[in-house]
């Protein structure tokens, strides 16, 4: 099992106006896809504004295990030189993904058809967190999987060199486990069939066609159903990752909240399965602004204008989950400083991240003062409004990255310093967190342990 470094207390306090340009890393959920369709291509894949974030690194880390060549080129810039579908031979060790859930369900995906077994480990976090989710659907295509009780890691996948097509409901609305089926279709004959009630994002099938696979999508009765036909050759290809949403969240909410701040946070994706934030909090009343839309990278993103802005509280739609899954602990924060209560229903997922989202943010906001109410589906935030959220408390991040910066950015608009426990799982998402929050005007810094 790999650690995840010594933890790192953070205080983050009251601070001025935010100003200037947020310019976020690269989206991780494209970058991990990036890497492992690079490798499962004939030929170099080039890789431009890669997130080298350690989530990131532990795939590449593993796609060099699997036999791809991966070189870091500095700056952002990697190339893939690919084995191609079912090229892939048998890792000497153990594969360490540390704390990524993407990282090891996509990579069980894409062994999983393959006539060798893999051993697969990560951090305490991703330890707890359940494979049955991925492994279910991966017996389908005849994979044998032995873990530790309820399906965790350590879990050793016994691929299959003769696999069945295969068509799976997804359970759960996961893009980690259509991925996963998609990946380990990609080495079975036939066509293999993903069916979601809810769609999730959806990187995995733009990027399968972009790398030229045969992948159909079609909404129909059952749901949003994915047909994907195998052993395509993959052609290399040039990607560009865009930023990544789920990191821009974090400086457009600390703008949102903290006064007198104007900003700009280019490049954001406006992809309908990964912009629900960016939605819910214009319904909230923020001040933003969607300038100059494109496309970049497959993705269409704009570049937002945020200012400080008072917030009304909402009931979020539960539909709307899916799209805005990684941001509920940042929205958790921007609620408690609106007026009203914002009710988030539908939101279970989030006990089986990182860590237990509803729970590390309902003890983190009570601590700062703020009046939750919680099920295991519902968190709902009673905002402080006009009164101003107290902060003062130290809140346990449970190696969980998204709540560390969250109660970082809470602390930076709170009338008392917001510490955190440990910071150092930033690092997998946004290691430049804390210098690109700093620059616009944030104070946010390290606290003796
Ligand atoms: O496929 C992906 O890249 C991701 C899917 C989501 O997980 P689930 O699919 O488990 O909801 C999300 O939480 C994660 O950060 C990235
Ligand atoms: C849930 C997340 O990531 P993962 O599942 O890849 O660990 C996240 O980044 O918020």
């Amino acid at each position: 099992m790999s650690g995840h470094g010594t933890p790192i207390p953070m205080t983050a306090r009251k601070s001025g106006p935010l100003k200037g340009t947020a310019a976020v890393p690269g989206d991780k959920s494209i970058s991990h896809r990036a890497l492992i369709f690079g490798a499962m291509s004939v030929g170099e894949t080039k890789i431009t504004g890669l997130l080298e974030g350690q989530d990131v690194l532990d795939t590449a880390k593993a796609m060099s295990a699997l036999g791809a060549q991966v070189v870091d080129h500095g700056a952002g810039n990697w190339s893939v030189h690919g084995v191609g579908v079912g090229g892939f031979r048998e890792p000497e060790n153990v594969i360490d993904c540390g704390n990524s859930g993407t990282g090891v369900r996509l990579i069980m995906g894409c062994v999983a058809t393959s006539d060798f077994a893999v051993t697969f480990t990560g951090d305490a976090s991703l330890n707890k967190r359940p494979m049955g989710r991925v492994t279910d659907p991966l017996a389908l295509f005849g994979t044998k999987s032995v873990g530790r009780s309820g399906g965790r890691l350590p879990l050793t996948l016994v691929g299959t060199g003769d696999p069945m097509p295969v068509e799976y409901v997804t359970p759960v609305p996961s893009a980690q486990v259509k991925s996963a089926v998609l990946l380990a279709g990609l080495n079975a004959p036939g066509k293999t069939v993903v069916i979601e009630k809810e769609a999730t994002r959806d990187h995995t099938e733009r990027m399968l066609r972009g790398f030229g696979a045969e992948v159909i999508t079609e909404e129909t009765p059952e749901g949003h159903k994915i047909t994907l036909t195998g052993r395509p050759e993959l052609k290399p290809q040039v990607v560009a990752v865009p930023r990544d949403p789920s990191s821009a969240a974090f400086p457009v909410c600390a703008a949102l909240i903290v006064e007198g701040s104007d900003i700009m946070v280019p490049g954001v994706s406006q992809n309908t399965t990964r912009n629900g934030l960016y939605t819910t909090l214009v319904e909230m009343g923020a001040d933003i602004t969607f300038e100059n839309p494109r496309e970049e990278g497959g993705e269409p993103v704009a570049d937002l204008r945020v200012k400080y802005s008072k917030l009304k509280g909402i009931e979020v739609p539960p539909a709307r989950a899916a799209s805005m899954i990684d941001e509920y602990p940042i929205l958790s924060v921007v609620a408690s400083f609106a007026e009203g209560t914002t009710v988030m229903k539908g939101v279970k997922e989030l006990r089986v991240k990182e860590s237990d989202r509803i729970d590390a943010m309902a003890r983190g906001l009570e601590k700062c003062g703020v009046e939750i109410e919680e099920d295991h589906d519902t968190l709902i935030v009673h905002g402080c409004g006009p009164n101003g959220v107290k902060g003062g408390g130290t809140c346990a991040t449970f190696i969980d990255h998204r709540i560390a910066m969250s109660f970082l950015i809470m602390g930076m608009a709170s009338q008392a310093p917001v510490s955190v426990d440990d910071g150092s799982p930033i690092a997998t998402s946004f290691p430049v967190f804390e210098r690109l929050m700093g620059d616009l005007g944030a104070v946010v810094e390290r606290s003796p342990a």
